[in-house]
């Protein structure tokens, strides 16, 4: 374990949780709940308190979608949002899970929103009033405060990435525009000791490039700090000498630590002005969540450690999860199916498994079965592994949460419909030229990771013969975890780990079924999810075919999530 580096300033970071408030039942190493995390933060700020200087929680983003204690009540999040409001936190923004449906887009503005009502920041997006169709700010557009202990005075913006695929009750305006607005031209001129800039935007995208210039652009030497998100890394970027951005990875892996000195604060209202300390500091720390970890940073035990509020929340996940009959068994996975672990195509890759032995069974419908037909799904609808055993209810929609139906164009020409998985996986720039970006079919991991990484013991690795990293002969092992490199180097990580390999996979995957055996078929079905629609369509067109919205039909009534629960049921026995 590597100790927290304290400053004047530190924070506490979460993104992309997607209701991962139970952490991970199957990984020890992420296991710590909200509720432990509620104490962490507790026995931080004590902690921040005792030495004089502050302490902020930071969430930028995608709370929902991607775990059964949210996906699988009805409605949706009927546990998640008393759970999560339990966390003090000074800076929540928006992510682009809580816009794709409209029925969680009213849930944030009805509950988050006043929740964490004066910390809830909306820079760039707006709501519609169900009632008037008034178009209204989500939240604020920024808070102006001073901390506690240092008296530092903080100016805080919330943002979301130029996001297109909202529901039709929120306005998500481009950042580019959003910076000329009147208000965020006098919010920068603001004179503050620090800006900070939460947002679900990745570090190094164009978004916070065009924020980071508008800011200096009236502010030369203010510190600014990026909190970022989306692409579900660990991730640390430097702007320049006195701006730095976070992201805390995703699902209640990590939880960001950052801490900065040197700031030119104030002080206390009634004590000395802040001694301005030499020279700017920024440090960060990407922490694994989990217990063994929390006492070790709070230098507490398992009786010292819990405060009452995290123990409240903690008994209130377990009965949600009761509630939710999360734990019941769909059927034993064989084995563990890797997303990026394993190379795709190959028996351990989950996209194998689903092209070869699920899709083919799933996507039929009794009046076009015997019809030849080309299936095609996005790898970025799959969240994560399936691990060797239990297939729980709640497994279900930590592999897929989303409510994508599959739907068909019927009887295309097959000459054109063979060219469409071609067309998704290798020209992304004949997408872009419909607006397209082809990076979003596939995982929001891959967006960063751009070729493959090869970990030691990796039996699929040429020669698989990289040597762990082991300090000394009588360390204990290390087991695999994340190894980030970042703007600042490789010692962010609080624990050690030896790499884990990521392959990357392709954006989408495709099955045939009924083909004929002795030659082509003349038209097909293209059967593909409905979030995919218009990539298709544009894809379609680039053969020559004009196909519009109006061709497409639906082809069943399931999502594919319970299409492939389904399949299991029927396939994975149930002696695990
Ligand atoms: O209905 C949907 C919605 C999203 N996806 C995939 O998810 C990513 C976005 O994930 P983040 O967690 O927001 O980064 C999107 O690019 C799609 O690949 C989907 O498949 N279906």
């Amino acid at each position: 374990m590597r100790p927290l580096p304290w400053g004047q300033l530190n924070f506490l970071q979460t993104t992309d949780t997607h209701g991962w408030i139970a952490g991970h039942l199957q990984e020890p190493q992420y296991s710590a709940d909200w509720g432990d995390y509620i104490s962490f933060a507790s026995r931080m700020r004590e902690k921040a308190d005792f030495r004089g200087v502050d302490l902020l929680l930071i969430d930028t983003g995608d709370r929902i979608e991607g775990n059964g204690i949210y996906d699988a009540s009805t409605p949706k999040g009927k546990y998640t949002y008393d759970i999560f409001r339990e966390q003090e936190i000074d800076v929540i923004t928006t992510g682009n899970h809580e816009l794709y449906q409209t029925d969680a887009a009213d849930r944030e503005y009805e509950q988050t929103v006043p929740n964490y009502k004066g910390n809830y920041l909306a820079s760039n997006l707006d709501y519609i009033l169900p009632k008037t169709g008034e178009q209204v700010p989500m939240a604020q557009r920024y808070r102006i405060f001073t901390t506690k202990n240092l008296g530092i005075r903080v100016l805080a913006f919330g943002f979301i990435f130029d996001f297109t695929g909202n529901g039709n009750n929120t306005v998500v305006q481009p950042v580019g525009k959003t910076i000329k607005e009147k208000w965020f031209q006098e919010a920068i001129r603001e004179k503050v000791d620090l800006f900070i800039v939460a947002g679900h935007v990745t570090l190094p995208g164009p978004e916070y490039k065009a924020i980071f210039q508008a800011i200096r652009s009236q502010n030369w030497d203010t510190p600014i700090q990026f909190f970022g998100g989306h692409s579900h890394i660990r991730d640390y970027h430097k702007y320049d000498s006195k701006s730095y951005g976070l992201q805390a990875g995703r699902y209640m892996e990590t939880v960001g630590w950052m801490s900065i000195d040197g700031i030119k604060g104030k002080g206390k209202a009634g004590a000395s002005d802040l001694e301005p300390r030499a020279s700017l500091s920024f440090q960060r720390r990407y922490i694994d969540n989990n217990l063994f970890g929390y006492h070790y940073h709070t230098g507490l035990n398992e009786s010292t450690f819990p405060t009452k509020r995290g123990i409240n929340a903690s008994a209130a996940i377990y009965k949600a999860r009761k509630a939710l009959e999360l734990d019941h068994n769909f059927g034993c996975a064989p084995k563990d199916l890797w997303m990026n672990r394993a190379p795709y195509p190959s028996n351990d890759s989950l996209y194998t498994w689903l092209e070869t032995e699920v899709i083919p069974e799933i996507a039929v419908i009794p009046e076009r079965k015997d019809i030849p037909t080309l299936a095609i799904i996005n790898t970025g609808t799959i969240r994560f592994d399936i691990f060797k055993g239990a297939f729980t209810r709640d497994t279900t929609y930590i592999i897929s949460p989303f409510i994508s139906k599959l739907v068909s164009l019927k009887d295309v020409p097959y000459d054109a419909a063979k060219r469409v998985e071609a067309l998704l996986n290798s020209a992304g720039q004949v997408l872009q030229a419909s607006g397209l970006q082809a990076s979003q079919l596939a995982p929001p991991e891959q967006m960063a990771v751009r070729s493959n990484i090869i970990g030691p013991h990796n039996p699929h690795a040429a020669g698989g013969t990289q040597t762990p990293l082991i300090l000394h002969n009588d360390d204990p092992p290390l087991i695999p975890g994340y190894t980030t490199k970042d703007d600042a180097g490789d010692e962010g990580d609080d624990t050690l780990h030896t790499p884990i390999t990521f392959y990357n996979v392709p954006n989408v995957i495709q099955s045939a079924r009924s083909f004929p055996a002795d030659a082509d078929p003349e038209k097909v079905d293209l059967v593909f999810t409905d979030f995919i629609q218009p990539w298709v369509l544009s894809a379609m067109q680039f053969t020559g075919q004009n196909y519009t919205a109006h061709d497409i039909a639906p082809y069943g009534n399931e999502t594919l999530t319970e299409l492939m629960a389904d399949w299991i049921k029927r396939h994975w026995g149930q002696q695990c």
